[in-house]
C-alpha cells in the first residue's frame, strides 16, 4: 500500500502541531492518521519517535552560479547542503551563473544543468536587465519562477542593474504576463555616493561599510518600486530586507491593496553588527547587517506577520574573494543556506518564542502560496509531495566546517550554537538526506 511510512512523529504545518503516522506511495503524502495505525508490512519504515516534520524547506533566493560560476558553488554541492539542512525546493537566481539566466537559451542550459545536478527540487528565476525586454516572454514560457531585478549594482560585470526605465518598461511586461518582479531594492545613487565618500575619507571599518548602506537606501529604493507597481500593476516581491523600517512601507502598501511581498535572511536575523565586526568579511552582505536592535524588531515583525518568508541568499564566492584589503574590497555574499532552518529553531522558537507553526509558515507555507505551488509543496497534507524534514527540536550543537556541504567549508555560522537539527530529509518521498549522509 505504501513505499514509505513515517510512524510516530509530530507533525508540524502552518495551522497544526499533532501526532500522526504518514503514509507515501509514488513521492505523494496518501495518508495522515492515528499514531500506529497504519498497515505497513511491506514499506520502509522510518521511526520518528521525538521527532517533528515539518513541510521541506522552499528556499526561494539562492545563487549556485552554474554554469560558469560553478567553482564558487555549484548545483550538487549546494543542492546537496540543502537538503542536509532540510531544505526540499529552491529557486536559483539569474546572477551570478555566467552566462546569467536572461534568455531562453541559457535558460534551458542551467535547466538541463539542475535536472542532472540538483538532489532537491528548483525553479529558475529569470533575469530583467537594461537589455532583455524581448526575452522576457519566453523565459516565462519556459517556466521561470519570476523575474529577479537589481536597482543597484550587483558586484559581478555581467548583470546589469536595471535602470528606472528598464524597471518600467519590464514591470510592464512581467504585468501582461501574470509574472513577478523580485527585487534587490537600495538605492545605487545613495550606497554609491556614500560608498565614494567613506573610500575617499579613508573610513575602512566594519561599520563604516555597514553604513555606506543604510537603511534609508532601502526605504528610498522599495518606495520607489511599489510606486512603479502601482503604475504598471506588476506583483513584486522584495528580497533580502534588512530592517523592520522597510517591512513597515511595505506594509502600508499591502495595505493600499499593492500586490507586494517580503522576505528577510537568516543572517539578518543571527547576527548584528557586533557580530559582523567579530566575524568579518565572512559576514559581509549587501544590504549590510544591522545593529543589535533591528534584529530583535525583525523577529517582532515575523511574530506579527508583517513578514511573508525568509530565504538564505546563499552568495558564496571562492575564498580569495572573500580577502581583500578592505572591507569595501571582499565579496559581499553569505553562505548559509544550510543553516535556515537551525536559525529559525534556535533563534526563533528556542529563544524567542516564535511558534513551530509559523516557522512552517515563512519558510514553506508563504514560499508556495506565493510561488503558485500549494498544488504541490509547502504543507503537510494527502495529496501534497512527500518533501519533508524531519527534526530533533532539542539536539544541540556547534556547527563545525566538516558539517557542511558547500563547495567552500566557509560560513558566519560555522562555531555558532544551534538547538534543532535535522535528522532526515524526503524529497518526494525518496530519503535524500540522512544523519549526515
Ligand atoms: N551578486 C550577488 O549575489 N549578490 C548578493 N549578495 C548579497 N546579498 O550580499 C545579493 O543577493 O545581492
Ligand atoms: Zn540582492
Ligand atoms: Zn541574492
Amino acid at each position: 500500500m505504501y513505499d514509505t511510512v513515517v510512524q510516530f512523529g509530530t507533525i508540524v504545518t502552518e495551522k497544526d502541531v499533532f501526532q500522526a503516522d504518514i503514509g507515501i506511495r509514488e513521492g505523494k503524502v496518501v495518508a495522515i492518521c492515528t499514531p500506529g495505525s497504519i498497515e505497513s508490512s511491506d514499506a520502509e519504515i522510518i521511526d520518528a519517535t521525538g521527532l517533528h516534520i515539518f513541510p521541506g524547506l522552499i528556499d526561494i533566493h539562492v545563487h549556485f552560479n552554474e554554469p560558469g560560476r560553478d567553482n564558487w558553488e555549484g548545483l550538487e554541492t549546494g543542492s546537496k547542503s540543502l537538503a542536509a539542512g532540510g531544505v526540499t525546493t529552491f529557486f536559483d537566481m539569474p546572477l551570478n551563473s555566467n552566462p546569467p539566466t536572461t534568455t531562453r537559451e541559457q535558460f534551458l542550459k542551467k535547466l538541463q544543468l539542475a535536472n542532472e545536478k540538483a538532489v532537491v527540487d528548483y525553479r529558475l528565476w529569470g533575469g530583467l536587465v537594461p537589455d532583455n525586454l524581448d526575452h522576457l516572454n519566453s523565459l516565462h514560457e519556459e517556466g521561470a519562477i519570476g523575474f529577479k531585478a537589481f536597482m543597484s549594482e550587483c558586484g559581478t560585470d555581467d548583470f546589469q542593474y536595471a535602470d528606472n526605465v528598464t524597471l518600467l518598461k519590464g514591470m510592464e511586461k512581467i504585468a501582461e504576463l501574470g509574472s513577478i518582479l523580485a527585487l534587490h531594492a537600495e538605492s545605487n545613487e545613495m550606497i554609491n555616493y556614500l560608498t565614494e565618500k567613506a573610500i575617499n575619507e579613508k573610513r575602512f571599518s566594519i561599520r563604516d561599510y555597514c553604513e555606506s548602506r543604510p537603511i534609508i537606501s532601502e526605504v528610498e529604493a522599495v518606495e520607489r518600486v511599489i510606486n512603479y507597481s502601482e503604475l504598471t500593476g506588476c506583483n513584486i516581491h522584495i528580497v533580502h530586507v534588512s530592517s523592520a523600517r522597510v517591512i513597515e512601507r511595505i506594509k502600508e502598501a499591502k495595505a493600499k491593496g499593492v500586490n507586494v511581498s517580503v522576505e528577510t535572511c537568516a543572517h539578518y536575523l543571527a547576527f548584528s553588527i557586533d557580530e559582523f565586526e567579530k566575524i568579518g568579511a565572512t559576514a559581509k552582505c549587501a544590504p549590510p547587517l544591522r545593529e543589535r536592535e533591528e534584529v530583535e524588531m525583525l523577529w517582532e515583525s515575523i511574530k506579527h506577520g508583517d513578514i511573508d518568508m525568509i530565504s538564505s541568499d546563499h552568495s558564496p564566492s571562492p575564498p580569495e574573494l572573500k580577502k581583500g584589503e578592505t572591507i569595501f574590497d571582499v565579496w559581499g555574499g553569505i553562505a548559509g543556506c544550510q543553516s535556515t532552518l537551525a536559525v529559525m529553531l534556535t533563534e526563533g522558537y528556542h529563544k524567542r518564542g516564535i511558534s513551530l507553526s509559523k516557522i512552517a509558515e515563512v519558510t514553506a507555507y508563504q514560499p508556495a502560496k506565493r510561488f503558485g505551488l500549494t498544488s504541490k509543496k509547502g504543507s503537510i497534507q494527502i495529496g501534497l509531495d512527500a518533501d519533508l524534514t524531519l527534526v530533533d527540536l532539542k539536539k544541540e550543537f556547534t556547527l563545525i566546517k566538516e558539517d557542511l556541504y558547500y563547495r567552500y567549508k566557509i560560513s558566519p555560522y560555522i562555531g555558532k550554537q544551534f538547538i534543532g537539527k535535522t535528522n532526515y530529509t524526503l524529497s518526494r518521498g525518496q530519503i535524500v538526506y540522512e544523519n549526515k549522509k
